[in-house]
């Protein structure tokens, strides 16, 4: 969104359902539950059952929520606190002074001229993917998109983290990342999922950060021995491009690295997979993208002074990232008492949002269930309404740090991608949403792909 206007005030008090209402939705679809609780009592609902929560669908009441990062709504709650075992004290969990420094470290390190620099690098790992589908694009056969987008943002973030180390590792790190993407999906029950149980899932995840963080160590190691410059791991071992932040001692920086990998590469290989579908669904979007490809690119391999000319690229990344939010769910605990729209929350308080809902708001989005990249060409009267009813990486302090490192990833391997193939969803393909950490289609996304001629005969 290009405008940062003030959301329209909220002023009411909670609605109260009773704590079975739709409950048994929990068990079998998370986002259904908490839309149909929006359908049902509105913006703000309190929440009381065996697990207690304020949800609130309302972009002033996000904004406050957001931007009191730190002061009033802090991340000390069970769900952030179960993340803690992997992520141990990382940016994505970190509060207060640690938090600013791994902040500032890390932001130097992803700013958006840092981040042009990778630019090659996603590009020869978009190619390299096209190349390996080739001998399935001959004999027309279909195969599952989903761990191909996987493999391939993790490819990205890995090289851009180790340079070449990553290329042996990589089935290691992709096991140990799944593992971690397991175990953070599950919700925070008592005694079970409690760290003290030794459960198999604990273990697992203690065996696995264990040896993540050997890995890392390694890599820093080596690194230092061989002098090396460039990488997002060396960047960070001086304390950002020009040296300036405080260096991050070594369990400091595995942490940051480990939530890179994690949190960098599984949202965006997800939002790729869903950008697939919309495409196939809609052609004449499609067809708008390759003529803007065409245009701005011609033959030549994007570059990234080409990433802020393909305007409507990035639309289309936009409206997926508006419908399929990937980290579609956010809480927060209340650290002190504060008026919230009219209620009054205590401290210990949760409150929660589902992006998957407040994208669809029919209040701040016309037709919100059609896939329409047009609502975010600028200048659009729909953008100006509230940039808090779009927020897929978030927003206030703790907005991503990682944004221009994705939004150039994702325009830079749709833009090759979509340039030298068609990708086509199998008719057969069952399609239903699986709603964990990220939002992501059930059974994957069954494709076939065929190699695109020459630009005239798209
Ligand atoms: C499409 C891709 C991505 C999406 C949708 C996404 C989404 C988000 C969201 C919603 C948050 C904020 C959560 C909150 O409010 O607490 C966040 C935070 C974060 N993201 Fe991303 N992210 C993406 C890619 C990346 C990448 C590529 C990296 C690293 C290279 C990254 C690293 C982080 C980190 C470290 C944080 C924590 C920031 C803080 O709390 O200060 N993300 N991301």
């Amino acid at each position: 969104m290009t405008s940062d206007p003030e959301p329209a005030p909220f002023a009411g008090t909670p609605a109260r359902p009773p704590w079975s209402h739709k409950l048994w939705m929990l068990a079998g679809s998370r986002e259904r539950f908490f839309e149909r609780l929006i359908q049902d009592y509105g913006d703000f609902v309190e929440y009381r059952g065996p697990i207690s929560f304020y949800l609130v669908n309302h972009p002033a009441l996000v904004k406050q929520v957001l931007q009191g990062a730190h002061d009033t709504f802090d991340k000390n709650s069970p769900l952030y606190d179960r993340f803690r075992r992997a992520f141990g004290s990382g940016l994505v969990v970190a509060e207060g002074e640690s938090w600013k420094r791994r902040r500032a470290a890390a932001q130097k390190v992803l700013g958006p001229r840092q981040v042009e620099g990778y630019c090659e690098l996603m590009v020869r790992a978009a190619e390299q993917a096209a190349a390996r589908w080739l001998p399935l694009c001959r004999r027309d056969a279909s195969f599952d998109i989903a761990p191909e987008m996987d493999r391939l943002t993790l490819e990205i973030i890995g090289r851009s983290l180790f340079q070449d180390g990553f290329d042996g590792a990589q089935e290691s790190v992709q096991r140990w990342t799944h593992a971690i993407d397991h175990f953070s999906s599950k919700a925070p029950l008592p005694v079970i999922r409690s760290a003290w149980f030794p459960s198999p899932l604990n273990l697992r995840l203690e065996r696995t950060v264990r040896e993540f963080h050997g890995f890392i160590q390694r890599m820093l190691d080596s690194n230092r021995r061989d002098g090396s410059e460039g990488g997002l791991l060396s960047l960070l071992c001086g304390g950002g491009p020009d040296g300036e932040a405080a260096p991050l001692s070594d369990a400091e920086i595995r942490d940051e690295v480990l939530g890179m990998i994690v949190g960098g590469h599984e949202t965006s290989s997800v939002a790729l997979t869903w950008a697939w579908y919309e495409l196939d669904r809609n052609p004449a979007v499609e067809q708008r993208l390759l003529e803007e490809l065409d245009t701005v690119l011609g033959d030549r391999p994007i570059e990234s002074a080409d990433v802020p000319r393909l305007t409507y690229t990035r639309m289309v990344i936009d409206e997926t990232l508006r419908l399929h939010p990937p980290f579609w769910f956010e809480n927060r605990n209340v650290t002190r008492e504060v008026e919230l729209g009219g209620a009054t929350l205590r401290a210990g308080d949760t409150v929660a949002f589902s992006r998957y809902a407040l994208h669809r708001h029919p209040g701040f989005w016309n037709d919100p269930e059609v896939f329409d990249p047009n609502r975010f060409s600028p200048g659009k009267e729909e953008n100006r309404r509230s940039t808090y009813a779009y927020v897929p990486f978030g927003g206030g302090p703790r907005v991503c740090v990682g944004v221009h490192f994705a939004m150039q990833e994702l325009v830079v391997v749709l833009a090759t991608l979509a340039r030298k193939l068609r990708i086509r969803v199998d008719p057969r393909h069952r399609h239903e949403v699986r709603a964990l950490l990220t939002m992501r289609p059930k059974h994957g996304l069954r494709v076939r792909v065929a190699q695109r001629q020459a630009s005239s005969s798209r």
